[in-house]
């Protein structure tokens, strides 16, 4: 608990496709920096804040699975993409002097640190955000199911999804304009009405281990701040 958040250690899934701004693919370093600005502004409210971090702006699997490629290949392509991305997002905080540290589920030790919980919990305890990239290291999972995951054993109170739309809707917003938002509603009701904002994989993880997660629009500046203390809009998944 801190004075301004009612969160003490957050898990922020960073969407892949939130890097991109307002482009068509890859990373747009203003967005970048702008993103690196939200998360530095929740650490300076004493959150603690580690980091899971998409590829969607670089590369999915399952499309390019879908065009014929080997979907375990293509799955371990994209864990790739994210560790681009997570490698950008820690220089990026580095460089606002916000301590941050990448580390990749894949070991590659010439780039990053490989993720353990331990290094990931002393890293989180001393300041840094930690930037879990590479997804869970398997193919056939997705980066929010590594959010789930990382959630529940560096023991975060909250799963953060920072997305393209402001929350959980009765359908896609995107395709459907009637579609209407919720407030909050229970992990049960997400799975039972087959609210696709996160997959059924990460929302019964989270089920399961009684963490709450919020979706909001990660395209707002000061959306996350905003979002954690109350202020902006969002959904908040929770059984309690
Ligand atoms: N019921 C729903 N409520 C909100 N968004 C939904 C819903 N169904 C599908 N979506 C779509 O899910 C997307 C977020 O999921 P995802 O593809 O995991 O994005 P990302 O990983 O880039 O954040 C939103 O952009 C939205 O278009
Ligand atoms: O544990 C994981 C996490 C991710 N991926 C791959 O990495 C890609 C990028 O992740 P995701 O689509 O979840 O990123 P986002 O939607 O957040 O940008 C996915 O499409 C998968 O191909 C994977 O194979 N295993």
């Amino acid at each position: 608990m801190t004075d301004a958040s009612p969160w003490r250690r957050v898990l922020l899934k960073c969407s892949g496709e939130a890097l991109m701004g307002e482009g068509a693919f890859g990373i747009d370093f203003a967005a970048l920096d702008r993103i690196a600005g939200d998360i530095a502004e929740v650490r300076g409210l004493g959150v603690d804040v580690a980091v899971v971090v998409g590829g969607g702006n670089l590369f999915r699997g399952v499309r390019t699975a879908a065009k014929g490629m080997d979907r375990a290949s293509a799955d371990q392509m994209g864990m790739l993409a994210t560790v681009m991305n997570g490698l950008a997002l820690a220089d990026a905080l580095e460089r606002r002097g916000a301590p941050a540290v990448a580390m990749s589920a894949i070991p590659m030790p010439t780039v990053c640190a490989a993720y353990t919980r331990r290094d990931a919990a002393a890293a989180l305890a001393a300041g840094s955000v930690v930037i879990s990239t590479a997804g869970t290291g398997n193919p056939f999972f997705t980066t929010d199911t590594a959010a789930a995951l990382r959630a529940a054993e560096l023991g975060c109170d909250l799963l953060a999804k920072g997305t393209q739309v402001d929350g959980v809707y009765s359908a896609d917003p995107k395709t459907d304009p009637s579609a209407t938002r919720f407030d909050r509603l229970s992990h049960d009701e997400v799975i039972a009405r087959d609210l696709k904002v996160m997959d059924i994989a990460a929302i019964a993880l989270t089920r399961e281990n009684r963490i709450p997660v919020m979706v909001f629009d990660l395209h707002e500046a000061g959306g996350f701040a905003a979002a954690l203390t109350g202020r902006g809009r969002s959904t908040t998944i929770t059984d309690q």
